[in-house]
């Protein structure tokens, strides 16, 4: 049978002051994760678009994270399955490199090959990040004008409801593009330039945690056990200028879909 969401939670740490406690999603492998991940975003987007009218997805580069929207775009092909109207989705990204628009490394080329263009996403509904070559000379600019196209969506306020925010975390903890003890783990800005990443390219642009922690549902993608001790650090209470993995919440819920190797040191993990 394949598995579900919520099949094995194997963790539900306490509740939280300010706001639900995370949920804990164990899939057997990263490929399982990345179809029930799919199915699950499916149904939420069509979830919001019976409340909403429309729906917002916030996406994330990575491995897992693109394999999920390659999942999602061969759910739309499916005729029996849930529809999402993908004429009525925004589509937000987490973080972005700034490179130019054609380097592979853009998330936003990963997200148009996986699903949007094999969707049909309007194009004033993707709401990619700069590239270098955009005609913003610093990342700075980049990220200004990018809180500038929230603000602007938002209506009132300075963020758009975001109904799904997709989260990749690395090894050492870090999510979007907000590494350990970086500026931007403290930067209260909605959309920050990231310089020096530990990580290359280092130039980029990334939602702050007040964007992140804005979203209705935050869920981390998480895959193999290169990540299982910042999963467990992170469900263990660590501090987000630490592990930045650690102040990823969401609103509503906060959702862990991990597979087996990257959940293998939470403790009560399952065998
Ligand atoms: O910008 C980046 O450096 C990556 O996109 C990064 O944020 C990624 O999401 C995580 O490192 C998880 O990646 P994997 O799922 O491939 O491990």
């Amino acid at each position: 049978m394949t598995p579900t969401p919520g099949d094995r939670i194997v963790a539900r740490p306490a509740e939280r002051t300010d706001g639900p406690g995370p949920d804990v999603v164990v899939e057997p492998d990263a490929e399982v994760l990345a179809r029930v991940a799919a199915t699950a975003l499916v149904a939420r987007l069509a979830a919001a678009q019976a409340v909403h009218g429309t729906a917002s997805v916030v996406l994330t580069g990575g491995g897992v994270g693109t394999a999920v929207l390659r999942h999602v775009a061969g759910l739309a092909e499916e005729p029996a399955r849930e529809r999402v109207d993908w004429t009525a989705v925004d589509v937000w990204w987490g973080d972005e490199r700034f490179v130019p628009a054609d380097d592979d490394e853009r998330n936003e080329k990963g997200a148009r090959a996986a699903l949007l263009d094999r969707v049909g996403v309007p194009a004033e509904r993707v709401h990619a990040m700069p590239a270098s070559d955009a005609g913003f000379a610093e990342p700075e600019d980049a990220a200004e004008w990018y809180a500038g196209q929230l603000a602007a969506a938002a209506g009132e306020g300075p963020l758009p409801r975001f109904d799904v925010l997709l989260l990749g975390m690395g090894p050492e903890g870090h999510v979007a593009s907000i590494f350990p003890h970086s500026p931007a783990a403290t930067d209260e800005r909605p959309v920050v330039a990231v310089r020096d990443c530990p990580k290359p390219p280092p130039t980029r642009v990334s939602l702050g945690f007040p964007a992140i922690t804005s979203a209705e549902e935050v869920w981390l993608l998480v895959s193999g056990e290169g990540k299982a001790d910042a999963v467990a650090s992170a469900l263990g209470g660590a501090d987000p200028v630490d592990l930045p993995a650690a102040g990823a919440r969401g609103r509503r819920a906060t959702r862990w879909l991990l597979d087996a190797a990257a959940a293998d040191r939470l403790p009560g993990a399952e065998a």
